[in-house]
């Protein structure tokens, strides 16, 4: 991409929690295919979850925390309910069925997880979940540590070193001071707040399908109950829910408010707050009450004041999760027309290609190597390209799922239209296209874009590819071609969904394809036989390097 710098979103400050989890930035983003790296030469296809360690790692911290109620609250499963750690090779089970282990969710129900497999390309850039924050732990009702008569007294007190507590006179003190004398009562942790974080090693949101429901730990709750003591300790924070999710991500309230556009490499938002620990207090009878008021305004007077003691709940909220690619290109135009074959020409991406329609149904990315005419900047200009599925008439409306697919054009700066220079008519075809995408989105229209008559190799189109360049060279507002479009190609600030306007009113009715910028070049190609492919490399790059000195300064 061209010169991102990682960016941090937060809907609310992040605390630190109690055991910071690394964070997995693995190097292959949606397994981009670097022109440098042959061996990561792969479309965005579903690939293995790495296992879960959560739930471990919560036996560990409860073993550790010595909360009792907690470490046996999570017995190991008898050997008769275990599941078995399958590993399979199909896709079914690669969404499905991953390396399990006992503490990984249930496996989605076979229909269900035949269903992800099949139709993958409906699922995997849109997911709803409910994430529940941790509780937070309970405090306690503790006694005053008892203490001779004399312990209280003006003379023992100047007999006691500094620092005491409240202790007899032949013992130290037996509970800890806050700074300004008074008691310092244990209180419940804090339970663990839910964050969702953008994460290179993550492709698609398919696995929010195998399960949709996250919970974080809940705080300690204060050690013991008895005798307050120096020894006693605050529960311990409920360690943060980190959930990653690719790059790209939309979170947004299920029917509600977007929270966070996850648009870079460690990008993150607090989705839901953990609950305050309860606090603790002191039971004193009733002649002893004065003295110890003085010492700490935590003093239970009756049974009901045991209700802040308990820790209060951690949110739970519902998210609807959408994936947008992240790609600075986008390959459109009708099934068929050769966008595959085209992002395996100029990359390193090896997408199904095949003589039938629909052999895409999920965007597939490639890297392009950087630009050679920008010298030393050359290696900060790397584009990403993303092969869309094909486009039908119709698609804004949702045919062929269109409306899914025209969704992860959205943060490209460049579209490069790809039109089968051999069919019955091709300039109908780049209409068709056009004003799917203008129905769907008139900004789409405004970016810069490069047109690719394919298959020039077919003596069909060798005949008519000068004059169907001109023809669609000519389609749009000469006018319109300035420098000013340019810098609204990239729409990452734009996070609504619901921002689609069926067309832009201008003067005098609704804008028309003649009035939107005509394409910056037609180009002729065979992506299939490698004629032309470096002058279409050029227009892209061309295209690409005036986004380049035009891009909006990064929020
Ligand atoms: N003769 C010729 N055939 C081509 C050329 N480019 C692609 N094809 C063929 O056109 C067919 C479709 O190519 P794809 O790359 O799968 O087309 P697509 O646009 O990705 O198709 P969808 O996945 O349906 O969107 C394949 O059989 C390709 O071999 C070309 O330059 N010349």
């Amino acid at each position: 991409m061209l010169g991102r710098s990682n960016g941090l979103t937060h809907y609310g400050p992040v605390r630190p929690t109690s055991s910071s989890q690394p964070r997995a930035f693995a190097s292959a983003a949606y397994r981009l295919v670097s022109s440098t790296s042959p061996r990561h030469a792969m479309p965005l296809l579903l690939h293995p979850r790495f296992p879960s360690h959560a739930a471990a790692r919560g036996h560990r911290a409860a073993a550790v925390h010595g909360d009792a109620r907690v470490a046996l609250s999570l017995p190991d499963p008898p050997a008769s309910r275990r599941r078995p750690q399958t590993r399979t090779t199909n896709v079914a089970c690669r969404a499905a069925a991953t390396t399990r282990s006992r503490d990984a969710p249930p496996p989605a129900s076979a229909p269900a997880a035949a269903a992800l497999a099949k139709e993958a390309h409906k699922y995997f850039d849109h997911a709803v979940v409910t994430v529940r924050a941790g509780d937070g732990g309970h405090g306690a009702v503790l006694a005053m540590p008892a203490s001779p008569s004399t312990a209280d007294s003006p003379k023992s007190r100047r007999g006691r070193r500094s620092g005491g507590g409240g202790g007899g006179s032949s013992k130290k003190a037996s509970y800890k001071r806050n700074y300004d004398g008074s008691v310092a009562l244990p209180v419940g942790g804090h339970g663990g707040d839910v964050v969702v974080y953008a994460d290179e090693a993550e492709e698609t949101l398919l696995r929010f399908h195998e399960k949709a429901r996250y919970c974080a730990k809940r705080g300690g709750n204060v050690g013991a109950t008895g005798t307050l003591s120096s020894r006693m300790h605050s529960g311990f924070a409920g360690e943060t829910l980190r959930i990653p999710v690719p790059v790209g991500t939309v979170v947004k309230r299920k029917k509600g408010a977007v929270l966070a556009d996850l648009a870079h490499p460690g990008d993150e938002v607090v989705v839901a707050r953990g609950g305050q620990g309860g606090i603790s207090l002191i039971d004193v009878p009733e002649y002893r009450r004065r003295k110890a008021m003085a010492l700490s305004p935590n003093i239970m007077r009756d049974a009901s004041d045991k209700v802040l003691i308990h820790g209060q709940p951690g949110e739970e909220v519902s998210l609807e999760l959408i994936l947008r690619v992240v790609a600075d290109v986008g390959l459109v135009g009708l099934p068929n027309a050769g966008k595959s074959t085209l992002l395996s020409a100029i990359t390193l991406a090896r997408p199904d290609i095949a003589d039938y329609p629909f052999t895409t149904l999920m965007p597939n990315l490639g890297r392009l190597g950087g630009d050679p005419a920008l010298g030393a900047l050359q290696f900060s200009s790397e584009a990403t390209l993303a092969d869309l599925p094909g486009l039908i008439e119709g698609a804004h409306l949702g045919k062929g799922l269109g409306r899914n697919f025209l969704r992860h054009l959205r943060r490209t700066r460049v579209i490069v239209h790809v039109v089968d220079a051999a069919a019955d008519d091709p300039v109908d075809d780049y209409k068709i296209v056009r004003e799917e995408l203008r129905m769907y989105n008139p900004q789409y229209l405004e970016r810069p874009y490069v047109v690719v008559l394919n298959k020039i190799d077919l003596p069909k189109a060798q005949d008519r590819v000068s004059s169907l360049a001109l023809e669609i060279a000519s389609i749009g507002c000469e006018e319109c071609n300035d420098n000013n479009n340019i810098s609204k190609g990239n729409s990452n600030v734009n996070t609504s969904e619901h921002d689609i306007s069926f067309g832009t009113k201008v003067e005098g009715g609704e804008k028309e394809l003649r009035d939107y910028p005509r394409p910056q070049a037609v180009v002729g190609a065979s992506v299939l036989k490698h004629i032309g492919i470096d002058e279409m490399l050029k227009e892209i790059r061309a295209a690409l390097r005036k986004c380049f000195d035009h891009r909006l300064p990064e929020p």
